[in-house]
């Protein structure tokens, strides 16, 4: 049922055609049946930059099918104030040629996998859908220089189980301090991680990294320093030229903003959501019982435990399930661990 993002390069038109014949039409909407299905790598100002596989839309006034293109649309006026971010599957109509001055409109928003939130700021008082359809959150740190953030890092993790994203955990310059130290607090997680290092031997971790994303959609997220850039760019080698996919028809689909951008790897390999200027995550609407489904050693001792329990509370009844050897011997550092997160879930927005 998941899609896989290899499955962009095939030149079937219908990205999610299960779902899209089972769709309820109502009398007022507009059927669209010409609609073209698209996949949204940047944002920008009002304006979104949608790839279009091969094939869809139709064929040319030669009669060859199109080929691949980014094209760039605005949203319709009957979808509202919805927003449409980077990862959106959308429907097109208008001009989907991505002819240069062409402007298609985006009329349908294909229901989300995933969606991922960006934390209310100083400078925007709303917690903001940044990502949607994301399979997994690659939180990157440095091991020195800056100074691992075990509790930014604690709010990502919480932030990608609430959001359904598998985390993994990249730790970078591991040539200017060692990691194994730092990786024995996230062991009770079972979190994947993958270490890099620059350095006269080359990237290492890297082709690591690379296995780590195949056929996935992968949301980057890092403070400033820790090289991320670094990894982007080794990842994706042109991504400093282009910023999203330049279009081989029309030789656009470049941009500079600060907003999410999608980057397909080589070999279509997979998608690096690089999200500049994000640092947090909204966890004010976490749900507990969302994280606590990631410790299925734990969920079932939660059936014990005073209504509206935090879990970290003397009354959890969490204590005397792992005393009682029920959650296995690792079973007091995964209490720890969850409680962990449950408290990271609360404090400052930049921790
Ligand atoms: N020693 C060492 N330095 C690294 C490594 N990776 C990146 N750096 C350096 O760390 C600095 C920051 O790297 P960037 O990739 O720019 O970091 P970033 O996270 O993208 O930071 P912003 O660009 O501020 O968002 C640069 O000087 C890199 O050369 C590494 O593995 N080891
Ligand atoms: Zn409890």
């Amino acid at each position: 049922m998941i899609r896989r993002a290899s499955d962009y390069d095939e030149s079937d038109v219908r990205i999610r055609p299960s779902r899209r014949g089972s769709r309820p039409r109502s009398k007022d909407r507009p059927a669209h049946e010409d609609a073209v299905p698209g996949f949204v790598i940047g944002v920008d100002r009002g304006r979104y930059t949608v790839l279009v596989a091969k094939g869809a839309g139709g064929r040319d006034e030669r009669g060859k099918p199109w080929p691949e293109r980014t094209v760039t649309a605005m949203k319709a006026r009957e979808l509202g104030r919805k927003g449409i971010v980077v990862g959106d599957e959308v429907d097109l109509v208008g001009d989907t040629s991505g002819g240069p001055d062409g402007l298609a409109r985006i009329v349908r928003l294909t229901e989300r996998r995933s969606v991922l939130r960006r934390t209310a700021d100083d400078t925007d008082p709303v917690e903001r859908v940044i990502v949607a359809n994301a399979d997994q959150l690659v939180i990157v740190s440095a091991l020195a220089n800056p100074e691992p953030r075990p509790r930014m890092i604690d709010r990502c993790l919480v932030a990608a189980y609430d959001a359904g994203l598998d985390p993994l955990l990249v730790l970078t310059k591991a040539d200017l301090a060692d990691a194994d130290a730092f990786l024995a607090s996230y062991a009770p997680l079972d979190v994947r991680s993958v270490v890099t290092a620059t350095g006269e031997s080359g990237f290492e971790g890297l082709e690591a990294l690379q296995e780590q994303l195949v056929d996935r959609i992968s949301v980057f997220i890092g403070h400033s320093g820790v090289g991320k850039s670094t990894l982007v760019n080794g990842l994706v080698p042109d991504a400093q030229r282009a910023t999203g996919v330049v279009n081989d028809y029309t030789g656009r689909g470049r941009h500079t903003s600060s907003s999410a951008v999608a980057l397909r790897l080589p070999d279509r390999s997979g998608w690096v959501i690089d999200t500049p200027g994000v640092r947090s995550f909204g966890l004010a609407h976490v749900d507990l019982d969302r994280i606590i489904q990631h410790f299925p050693d734990l969920e079932p001792g939660t059936a014990e435990c005073p209504r509206g329990c935090t879990h970290d509370e003397e009354e959890c009844a969490l204590d005397a399930w792992v005393a009682s050897g029920r959650a296995g011997p690792a079973g007091s550092s995964r209490l720890e661990s969850l409680r962990r997160l449950l408290r990271a879930r609360s404090g400052e927005a930049a921790d």
